[in-house]
């Protein structure tokens, strides 16, 4: 994935301004920054929600326009949401199942007529289903419905669904937001664990313990400018970075 010069503004307010970034394959990218830095809306730029106003994103030498979630599914960019956005009425199994229709090959007439095809592919479908509850720890409540679980957990199915959607790049927006420290280390622990299976992450969070613990990378936005970038620990150090989070005089 590659930003140049990627802009967003809305009205007057410039929310992402000329960020220039890029990801490459295997890496875990921090994205962070004050309170209504530009975050979200630079993940937006990413997944087709918003288009840039200038600028360009590129993901894997495609440029990224503005297109339906599937879409950029289909694309290889899976995402997690800021605040949870399961399916109610649906297990966690199906809810992660869900995930892989963009990748299922059954037509509709198929789909209605339950061919042995199809048939077969929907068990392939609800073993690999099964496979990453598993991976994410949730194997034993996968006829639970997923928005009676408890928050972490709640959490851990978002991730599942984004990784059935195989991804070749994964969002994942503030994953900890709302987390006790108990979970808060079993998310990180399960981010590290993505990355050792070869994924490519993207990650936006507000918990400096779990960014510094993890990333590869860091980036900082700050009123939409890129402040900084760089390794966690000149991220820590940086002046500028300080500056933002604590404002000149808490600097000093
Ligand atoms: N759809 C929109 N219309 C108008 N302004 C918007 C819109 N979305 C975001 N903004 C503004 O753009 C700026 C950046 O917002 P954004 O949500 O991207 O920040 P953020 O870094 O994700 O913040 P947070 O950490 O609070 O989630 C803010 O000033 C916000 O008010």
């Amino acid at each position: 994935m590659e930003a140049k010069e990627a802009t967003k503004s809305f009205g007057g307010l410039v929310a992402v301004n000329k960020v220039d970034m890029h990801i490459n394959e295997g890496e875990v990218v921090g994205l962070i920054g004050p309170n209504g830095a530009g975050k979200t809306t630079f993940f937006n730029l990413i997944t087709g929600i918003y288009e840039t106003t200038s600028g360009e994103i590129n993901f894997l030498g495609q440029p990224i326009k503005k297109s339906k979630p599937y879409e950029i599914a289909k694309l290889g960019i899976g995402r997690t949401f800021q605040n949870i956005r399961l399916f109610k009425s649906m297990t966690a199994l199906e809810n992660v199942m869900v995930g892989q229709y963009c990748r299922t090959h059954a037509n509709l007439l198929g789909a209605i007529l339950r061919t042995k095809a199809v048939r077969r592919e929907q068990q392939q479908m609800k073993d690999k289903a099964i496979e990453l509850l598993k991976f994410v720890g949730l194997e034993d409540k996968k006829d639970e419905i997923a928005t009676s679980l408890p928050y972490g957990d709640q959490r851990k199915v978002e991730v599942a669904r984004a990784l059935a959607t195989e991804p070749r790049l994964l969002l994942l927006d503030e994953p900890a937001a709302g987390m006790n420290s108990r979970e808060k280390v079993e998310m990180q622990q399960l981010i590290k664990r993505i990355q050792e299976k070869g994924y490519t992450v993207l990650l936006i969070e507000h918990d400096m313990k779990l960014v510094m613990g993890i990333c590869d990378r860091i980036l900082v936005l700050d009123y939409g400018n890129k402040i900084a970038e760089g390794l966690p620990a000149e991220i820590q150090k940086s002046k500028e970075v300080i500056e933002a989070y604590l404002g000149k005089g808490g600097a000093a």
